[in-house]
């Protein structure tokens, strides 16, 4: 085999929890995970020569060393001695800096890519602590489906898959990063937590609306204050029938789930037609999981 295509799939947090801060700074979490339909194409080449290149359809992403997927190469590379260069051409669909872990899912899925093309034969452990060197999101990325993850991302307990739902993503046109939200979480007594354990328990009773009653992403209170256009676009999903709406991860993105088909895709054509989202997609919950030994 001297090449491979696979899709690299986003999340949205049904839930997320930040209990305390590290004396690292990182944050320890409890978050309910969950794969949706929209992917990137990464497809991966083995070369004549020992470079990693990377081409991409976004001119405003890196392809050197600061590109994820490159960065998850070389430490294939660099961790196995493998001397054969390989070629990435990433054709990214998920908003960029999104809160949807597209990066993380790329760079997971060019872990897993190559641990095949080279047959590395690599335990599913050993290809999900390299992950985590990369970024917090991208263990559970070599997971997916719907799981709760706790630690700072790298502890994963698969759960039944949520119901199916519609989902309507919606990204504003502007640019928050994970780590400005991170900084700026005051985690004082007025902080309201999810109740990640009552999601939990939902999830395996196959209680879709006792879940969503607990959905809440503590993130928000950075991020709804600063940027008044995230609680806008939820009201705007909730006003069209949505079951629940919620930021995704640090944000921006905001989605909404749906149990009707008729009315994600008004709501879709609301927001494609209005001037709240900048990047609209209408998708669904994917479940399978990634097949790893
Ligand atoms: C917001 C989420 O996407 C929710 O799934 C994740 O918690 C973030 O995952 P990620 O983007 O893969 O995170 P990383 O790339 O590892 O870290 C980006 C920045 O977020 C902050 N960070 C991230 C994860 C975590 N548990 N605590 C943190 O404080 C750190 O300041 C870090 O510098
Ligand atoms: N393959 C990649 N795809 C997207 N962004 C990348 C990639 N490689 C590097 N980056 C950089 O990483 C930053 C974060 O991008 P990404 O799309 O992964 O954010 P995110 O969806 O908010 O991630 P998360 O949900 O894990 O916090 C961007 O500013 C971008 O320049």
């Amino acid at each position: 085999m001297n090449s491979i295509k696979l899709k690299a799939y986003a999340k949205i947090n049904l839930g997320l929890d930040v209990i305390r801060k590290r004396e690292d700074g990182y944050h320890e979490v409890r978050m309910i995970m969950q794969t949706i339909g929209l992917y990137d194409k990464v497809s991966i080449l083995r070369t004549n020569n020992t470079s990693i290149t990377v081409k991409t359809n976004l001119p405003y992403l890196p392809v050197d060393e600061n590109n994820l997927v490159y960065k998850a190469a070389a430490l294939i590379k660099n961790t196995y001695q493998i001397s054969q260069g390989v070629h990435i051409i990433l054709d990214k669909k998920i908003p960029v800096a999104a809160g949807l872990a597209g990066g993380s899912s790329d760079a997971a899925t060019v872990l897993y890519g190559l641990n095949r093309l080279f047959h590395l034969n690599l335990p599913k452990e050993e290809l999900m602590a390299l992950g985590l060197k990369l970024g917090a999101d991208v263990p559970y990325c070599l997971m997916r489906g719907t799981a709760l993850s706790e630690g700072i991302g790298e502890k994963l307990t698969a759960l039944p898959p949520f119901p199916f739902c519609y989902v309507l993503i919606v990204k504003p046109g502007i640019n928050v990063s994970t780590r400005y939200v991170y900084e700026n979480l005051k985690l004082n007594d007025s902080v309201k937590h999810p109740n990640i354990d009552a999601i939990v328990s939902a999830i395996k009773t196959n209680d879709l609306r006792e879940a969503v009653s607990h959905f809440d992403n503590v993130l928000e209170t950075v991020t709804v204050k600063d940027y008044p256009i995230i609680g806008q676009i939820k009201e705007q999903l909730m006003a069209s029938g949505a079951i629940t709406s919620l930021m995704s991860g640090s944000g921006p993105t905001v989605f909404g789930l749906y149990d009707s088909k008729e009315k994600a895709e008004r709501s879709f054509y609301q927001f494609k037609t209005g001037n709240l989202g900048k990047q609209v997609y209408l998708t669904g919950l994917y479940q399978p999981r990634l097949k790893l030994s």
